[in-house]
């Protein structure tokens, strides 16, 4: 697959001196939808609004489809389309107009045909003469990404398309990104939801203090997170593995053994490691099991780099 998104050792230090990204690399495949996670302050809003060539890079560089986002800006920003975090729109003007407004400004000759289509795949078809004002708060969400595809993007950054909107309007806009796609543009999002990732992401990449700390397959991930261990209590712990268990991937613990497993496989070997270690003569007290899960995964390569991560970041 082609990249149609380079990015490379990208660095912005804000006036005061804030290094909000320190020379990051990223490749965005073209088609694909790549979901970055990161607590609060990671640098999230400043990756994608200087790859769009909205904030200005203090070094590094980034291209869009071939073209340099600073000295071929109108180019790159043409291949672009950036849903902010914040609504930002003028509460007096229509739908429909609002749409049309953002397609000429980026130079694009009329074309209401394409709009009514953006307009009916997101369900706002029927809302296009309704002011803005009168929209609930999922609608006017729906209307910022309409007017983000308003010019044909191929490229399109949903900057935490779904903070604060409940479950069911999270569903709904996890089926417009899946369509989106289907039609073959490419989305970069950003979000706190670890469940969103997972849900429609192809990749998955953990940003945290300005730096990107890994990017990965998410069917990978869930091979991780398919990672279980049985903890196995001793009423006498042991110092050695005795030799007949030397089969199984054992770990001594201070109060008994942890034996890791795949979940995937369909033998999980539970069956004959409890055997085997009645054989060998021990006495369990106390059986638990655990997954490690994409959160831990996440919470663990985070707070490596020093960040406290709570609760609220990976809901
Ligand atoms: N215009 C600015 N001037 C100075 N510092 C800024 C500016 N914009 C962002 N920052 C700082 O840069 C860092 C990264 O901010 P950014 O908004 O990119 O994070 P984020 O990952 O999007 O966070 P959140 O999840 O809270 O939206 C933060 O420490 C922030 O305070």
């Amino acid at each position: 697959m082609t990249n149609i998104v380079e990015v490379r050792r990208l660095t912005k230090t804000f006036d005061g001196g804030l290094k909000a990204l320190k020379s990051v690399d990223l490749d965005i495949k073209s088609g694909e939808i790549i979901a970055l996670l990161g607590p609060n302050g990671a640098g999230k809003t400043t990756l994608i609004s200087t790859i769009c060539g909205i904030t200005r890079a203090t070094g590094g560089t980034v291209t869009i489809d071939g073209h340099d986002n600073v000295t071929a800006y109108r180019a790159a920003r043409n291949l672009v389309g950036l849903v902010p975090q914040e609504i930002n729109l003028e509460p007096f003007e229509k739908v429909i107009n609002t749409v049309r407004f953002s397609r000429g400004l980026f130079g694009k000759a009329p074309n209401d045909a394409y709009l009514e289509k953006v307009l009916k795949s997101l369900s706002l078809w029927d809302k296009k003469d309704a002011k803005i004002m009168t929209l609930s708060g999922g609608m006017k969400r729906r209307v910022l990404i309409a007017k983000a595809l308003a010019h044909e993007p191929r490229v399109l950054f949903l900057d935490e398309p779904t903070a604060g909107v409940d479950v069911e309007l999270r569903k709904d806009m996890w089926q417009v990104v899946a369509q989106l796609k289907k039609d073959g543009v490419t989305i970069i999002l950003t979000t706190h939801y670890i469940e969103e990732a997972e849900a429609i992401a192809d990749r998955v990449g953990v940003i945290a203090k300005g730096e990107i700390l890994l990017v990965e397959n998410k069917t990978d991930l869930m091979t991780r997170m398919g990672q279980k261990t049985l903890k196995v209590e001793l009423a006498a712990p042991v110092k050695t593995i005795p030799k007949a268990l030397s089969k199984y991937d054992l770990t001594i613990e201070s109060d008994g053994l942890l034996y890791a497993y795949d979940t995937a496989t369909d033998r999980t070997g539970i069956t004959g490691l409890l055997a085997d270690l009645q054989k060998a003569g021990l006495k369990m007290t106390d059986l638990q099991t655990r997954q490690s899960s994409l959160e831990e995964i996440f919470v663990s390569l985070v707070s490596d780099k020093g960040v406290a991560v709570d609760k609220a970041d990976v809901a």
